[in-house]
């Protein structure tokens, strides 16, 4: 379990973190999500005590990190892949990582086999590792200690979509097992695909958190996507309900639930070809939630700027 109460960083005068709390529940896989710049790193570097904080706590299992002994014995981190001392072999990365926290050496192999790096790879240098490789050597090094609680900052990055899947397998069965991951991207179809819970941030404040389900189900039901036999007469009933309509393919897209748009097509008579909520899902979400913290919808030439 992991508590983050009230949490504030500035750097010089620039509010990195505003007053973000949230919890990641054991058994469950958070995505912790938000564009460039929107405070995933910062958090994550307060959790592991390698940044401080100008107010607020964060606990982990109901203590700080510094008070845990042997911390990767409970927690395994993941913060930069590339920080890996890039002279070492990956094996000496994980031999290190064993002695460090007193395992023994038996659970290096393990782990090599756990992330998929093969004998050879293993005796390369990690100069020479693709950032997918590097990603798995430092989820194998975040595993090493077998924690009950995981934080990894952007651990599918470089990781191609077998890679991806094995991951979402991998952390899927962590959660099973009954521990806490907390995984930042700033890829939504990552979290969608890997993470149970979501927190959205930006611009260091939280915009949204939840199960992901729910989160997904709530931006559905604000929009539908209908097609019917007389799309004209449709749109004309909706309007004169008071819903917002407009052309979306061969049909409609509304502003209301699916619900109200089939009580609204029985009520005239009109034969619905098809019905579906409506919008891209978590991308729509993500962009509404995000829209006036998204660097690029500030960038010159994009819409609501000057050109
Ligand atoms: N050491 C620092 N000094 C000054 N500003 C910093 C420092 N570290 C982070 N920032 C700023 O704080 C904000 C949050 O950065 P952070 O790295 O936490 O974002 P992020 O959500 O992890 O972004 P990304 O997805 O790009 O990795 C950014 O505006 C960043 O420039």
């Amino acid at each position: 379990m992991i508590s983050v109460r009230g949490l504030t960083k500035t750097y010089g005068g620039f509010l990195a973190l505003d007053d973000v709390s949230f919890d990641c529940q054991p058994g469950r896989v958070t995505g912790f999500l938000g564009p460039n710049g929107a405070g995933k790193t910062t958090t994550m570097r307060i959790m592991v005590d390698l940044t401080p904080a100008d107010r607020g706590e964060i606990r982990i299992g109901g203590h700080r990190y510094h008070q845990i002994p042997n911390p990767g014995r409970h927690v395994g981190v993941l913060l930069d892949a590339s920080a890996q001392h890039a002279g070492r072999t990956g094996r000496e990365v994980l031999t290190i990582g064993a002695q460090t926290m007193g395992l023994p050496a038996s659970r290096v192999d393990e782990l090599l086999e756990m992330v998929s790096l093969s004998p050879e790879e293993a005796r390369r240098r990690v100069r020479n590792y693709s950032l997918g490789m590097r990603q798995r050597l430092g989820i194998a090094h975040a595993l090493l200690g077998d924690p009950s609680v995981l934080v990894l900052d952007e651990p599918a990055n470089g990781l191609d979509p077998a890679g991806i899947r094995w991951m979402r397998g991998l952390l899927k069965g962590y959660a099973e097992r009954g521990g806490t991951v907390l995984l930042s991207s700033h890829l939504l179809n990552e979290v969608e695909l890997i993470a149970d819970e979501m927190i959205l941030i930006g611009r260091g404040r939280i915009l949204a958190q939840g199960d992901k389900k729910t989160l997904l189900a709530g931006a559905d039901h604000r929009a539908t996507l209908v097609t019917s036999l007389d799309n004209d007469a449709l749109a004309r009933v909706l309007e004169a309900k008071g819903h917002q309509v407009a052309p979306a393919g061969d049909g409609l897209r509304v502003e209301t639930a699916p619900v109200e748009v089939g009580r609204a097509a029985a009520e005239h008579a009109i034969v619905l070809t098809d019905l579906r909520a409506g919008g891209a899902g978590l991308e729509d979400l993500f962009l509404e939630l995000t829209s006036d913290t998204q660097r690029d919808a500030l960038a010159p030439g994009t819409e609501g700027a000057p050109a």
